[in-house]
């Protein structure tokens, strides 16, 4: 797992470490951290360190101290080293140091986007967590004029500048990195969409306040993670214990989703899903999948909504009494349409981008799509909040927000994924997963929003393996999900 943390929480965190610590220690360490990755990447594509060509844009503040530091650190090495900075102001002690290392220290000017083009290395420590408003000028032509071939490796100094770190927005003119070397936690802009795409390969240092740490307010879950929580079969477990699964799914006119839906849930290694829906799919449901038991009964789960149509008297009655139950449910599709009053944080709603905003126009805001995809975390959150449910909004980064306020966010494994049909996939994988933890459901309903990313990660590694790197098929990923498992290290 990757925690971040917000900017509030990063400064009480420090400000208790730096009481404690000798005044400007916390800034050495992350100008150290940052000299060795630089160190590291002169050697990868340069071929060494001395003599090599870096440029440090340096800003007024704590984040230009530390790019400073940086520079004197790599310049000692025998890097030329060439700091531009970027406001009026600047660090001085830092600005001190790096000219004692031997670096020239003056300030940016428009011609020096050439310059930065053309070294090896560019050390962005303009602005970090106390950055606000994207790039300033005369910055901002600078992406564009990085974005050649053959141009320097960008390696940022706690986030890309031009990035609100609390915010996974991505609206104001950014200097997207290669590199982004983090210090002491993650901050919600690296791991949320669309912002986390700007942040290249992410690490994270350790500079001493992880102790300090509340409970992150952003999680990334990685494969061992999704190890860790799926629930494996036990020797004591029969089919009951293992989950039933409910399905509500398809309808007269659309049979496909009920048979993907069912796939997924059996794939996933549900004890046994149950399938309520008209006659016509419940055949080609038996059919495909003879192990599934068409009609009422209890359940631990539900898959509600998957190629329901919004106007399917029917199944629309068989979902209304579902979530009336209070059982945990996974909410798809036709079942978005007619959400009722009283719904809970074991209910995960999983829209895409479009359904979301129908969902939250219904609700009264004024969205539309882009503007989902442009804060997709804000507004699942939103929605999770207006709702009492939790929200699982489907993306190239999917974002689970808990009615609570926790986002937990899963990064796709294949773009190949955007195809028909996957959602419903997921929604039968999902159901799985939620019927295997039931009784923790039933203990704390806000662990629907770490398993909803569960099975999002399991979703996503499944269709990597099916794919092979060219496109796949939604019913391959179902296929795949017993694979995509045991691959998972840690398993
Ligand atoms: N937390 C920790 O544990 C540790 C934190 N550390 C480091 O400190 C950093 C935080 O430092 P910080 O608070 O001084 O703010 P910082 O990010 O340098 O930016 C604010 C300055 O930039 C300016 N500015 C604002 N927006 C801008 C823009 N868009 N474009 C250009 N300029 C902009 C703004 O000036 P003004 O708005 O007044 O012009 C202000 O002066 C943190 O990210 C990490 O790197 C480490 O040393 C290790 C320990
Ligand atoms: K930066």
């Amino acid at each position: 797992m990757i925690a971040a943390h917000t900017v509030a929480q990063v400064r009480a965190a420090e400000g208790r470490v730096m009481a404690r610590l000798p005044a400007g220690l916390l800034m050495q360490r992350a100008a150290a951290a940052v000299d060795v990755e630089s160190a590291r990447i002169l050697r990868e594509v340069a071929g060494g360190v001395v003599g090599r060509r870096v440029v440090v844009l340096a800003g007024a503040g704590d984040n230009g101290g530390d790019a400073l530091f940086a520079a004197a650190r790599t310049a000692r090495r025998g890097a030329d080293v060439l700091v531009l900075t970027t406001s009026g102001r600047v660090h001085a002690a830092g600005a001190a140091a790096a000219r004692a290392a031997g670096a020239r220290v003056r300030p940016f000017a428009p011609e020096d986007t050439a310059l930065c083009a053309e070294a090896d290395l560019l050390l962005d420590g303009i602005a970090g967590i106390g950055g606000s408003g994207g790039l300033r000028e005369p910055l901002r032509p600078l992406p564009a004029a990085l974005d050649a071939d053959g141009g320097p490796v960008v390696l940022a100094l706690d986030l890309p500048s031009g990035l609100d770190a609390d915010a996974g927005r991505l609206d104001a003119a950014v200097l997207p990195a290669d590199v982004t070397l983090t210090f002491g936690t993650a901050k919600p802009c690296h791991l949320l969409g669309p912002a986390a795409r700007t942040c290249g390969r992410l690490v994270v240092v350790d500079i001493g306040i992880t102790g300090e740490l509340p409970a992150p307010s952003v999680r990334r879950l990685e494969p061992v993670d999704a190890a860790r929580a799926w629930r494996r079969a036990r020797p004591e477990d029969d089919k009951y214990s293992r989950g039933v699964v409910g399905v509500v799914a398809g309808g007269a006119d659309y049979t496909g989703a009920a048979v993907l839906a069912v796939e997924g849930a059996v794939r996933a290694g549900a004890g046994m899903v149950r399938y309520g829906g008209p006659a016509h799919p419940a055949e080609l449901v038996r059919h495909v999948r003879p192990e599934v038991v068409v009609g009422p009964g209890r359940v631990q789960a539900w898959v509600l909504g998957p190629g329901v149509a919004p106007d399917d008297e029917e199944q629309g009655a068989r979902i209304a009494a579902a979530l009336a139950s209070g059982e945990p449910a996974v909410v798809d599709a036709g079942a978005l349409a007619r959400l009722p009053e009283g719904l809970a944080p074991q209910h995960v709603l999983t829209p895409h981008a479009g359904e979301l905003a129908r969902l939250l126009a219904t609700l009264g805001r004024d969205v539309d799509r882009a503007a989902v995809e442009a804060d997709p975390a804000a507004h699942a959150h939103d929605a999770a909040r207006a709702t009492g449910a939790t929200v699982l909004l489907k993306g190239t980064v999917t974002t689970v927000a808990g009615p609570g306020g926790d986002v937990v966010t899963a990064a796709s494994a294949t773009p190949w994924l955007s195809t028909a049909g996957a959602g419903d996939v997921l929604a039968g994988i999902l159901g799985t997963v939620l019927a295997g933890h039931a009784g923790a459901l039933a203990a704390d309903p806000t662990r629907a929003a770490e398993l909803a990313a569960v099975a999002a990660v399991v979703h996503g590694r499944a269709a990597a393996l099916a794919a092979a790197g060219g496109p796949v098929a939604a019913r391959d990923v179902a296929d795949a999900v017993p694979a995509a498992l045991t691959s998972l290290p840690g398993w």
